[in-house]
């Protein structure tokens, strides 16, 4: 029995790229494929776009009712999340979402999801990612105290829209909740030095970088850094494709990767 899915942001970078891993995989059919109102995937086949060829599955702006899918994947933009978000919970349809830059509102309201059907909401799908989570959650606790400063730095293509990442800020929340502190998003002027509360973000933009992100924990001698790179986006449709796998049989909770990579 194949899991179906439907992909919210079809006709992007990840969409395009869930599409194509998802057509590899017998376990697995696309059964619809959305975007944006007005963009211009609309009307074009999901297979196309993606570069497999034809699968049969137009790209539309709304959720068709028929064939219902086991559990909707979104890697859209905000508005896209809460486009799709209200359907899945009238439906009662499992969404994973994967999208970033969202506001506090909005997280709440894909929050409150849960209540309703399933809801996996990850900043990052990367197994490795997802590990790098709990060992920066393992470094914050062991030097807590210790006279380490910590400073996330991000790298991201030039295409990417939000900033920072929603990864880079998972790391720092996780840093917090261990160690307390707060945020300082970059540093221009003559800012005085550096306070020991300050949890440092930094987000460079440039060329065509799927992802990297690097964790500092640093102290007068000594510095470690816990760094991922990515080198293909496939790292990310792969765990998109195992939570929506994980997800389609689950009722109405809140779920994690850490749940769908037995971490
Ligand atoms: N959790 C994870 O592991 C990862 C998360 N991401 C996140 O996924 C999101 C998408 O990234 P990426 O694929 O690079 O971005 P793209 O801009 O390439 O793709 C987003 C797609 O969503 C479409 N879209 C925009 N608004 C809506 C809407 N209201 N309804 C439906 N579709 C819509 C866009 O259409 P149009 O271009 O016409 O606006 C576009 O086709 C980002 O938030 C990114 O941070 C990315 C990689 C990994
Ligand atoms: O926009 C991207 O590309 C990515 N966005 C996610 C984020 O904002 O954390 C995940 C990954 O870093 C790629």
């Amino acid at each position: 029995m194949k899991t179906t899915i439907a992909i919210n942001g079809a006709g992007g970078r990840m969409g395009q790229r869930l599409v194509a891993l998802a057509n590899e995989d017998a376990s697995l059919k696309v059964v619809a494929a959305l975007d944006a109102p007005g963009s211009p995937a609309l009307g074009r086949d999901a297979g196309e776009v993606a570069g497999v060829g034809r699968i049969g599955v137009p790209i539309t702006s709304e959720l068709p009712l028929e064939p219902r899918p086991a559990c909707v994947i979104d890697f859209s933009a905000p508005a896209g999340t809460m486009a799709v978000l209200p359907v899945c919970v009238a439906r009662r349809i499992p969404l994973v979402v994967s999208t970033t830059g969202h506001t506090d509102a909005q997280k709440a309201e894909i929050e409150a999801a849960a209540h309703e059907t399933a809801i996996l909401f990850a900043p990052n799908m990367s197994l490795v990612v997802n590990l790098l989570f709990k060992l920066v959650r393992l470094t914050a606790e062991a030097l807590n105290g210790k006279g380490f400063d910590a400073e996330i730095i991000e790298r991201h293509h030039r295409f990417k829209k939000d900033s920072p990442s929603g990864t880079a800020m998972h790391f720092a929340e996780v840093i917090r909740e261990v160690q307390g502190g707060r945020f300082v998003h970059g540093r221009e002027g003559i800012v005085g030095e550096r306070q020991a509360d300050e949890i440092g973000v930094h987000a460079v933009r440039a060329g065509d970088n799927v992802g990297e992100h690097t964790i500092v924990f640093s102290t007068l001698g000594e510095t470690l850094e816990l760094v991922h790179k990515g080198h293909s986006r496939d790292s990310y449709a792969r765990g998109a494709l195992l939570a929506a796998a994980f997800l389609a049989t689950k009722t109405a909770g809140r779920y994690s990767m850490a749940d769908v990579l037995g971490l």
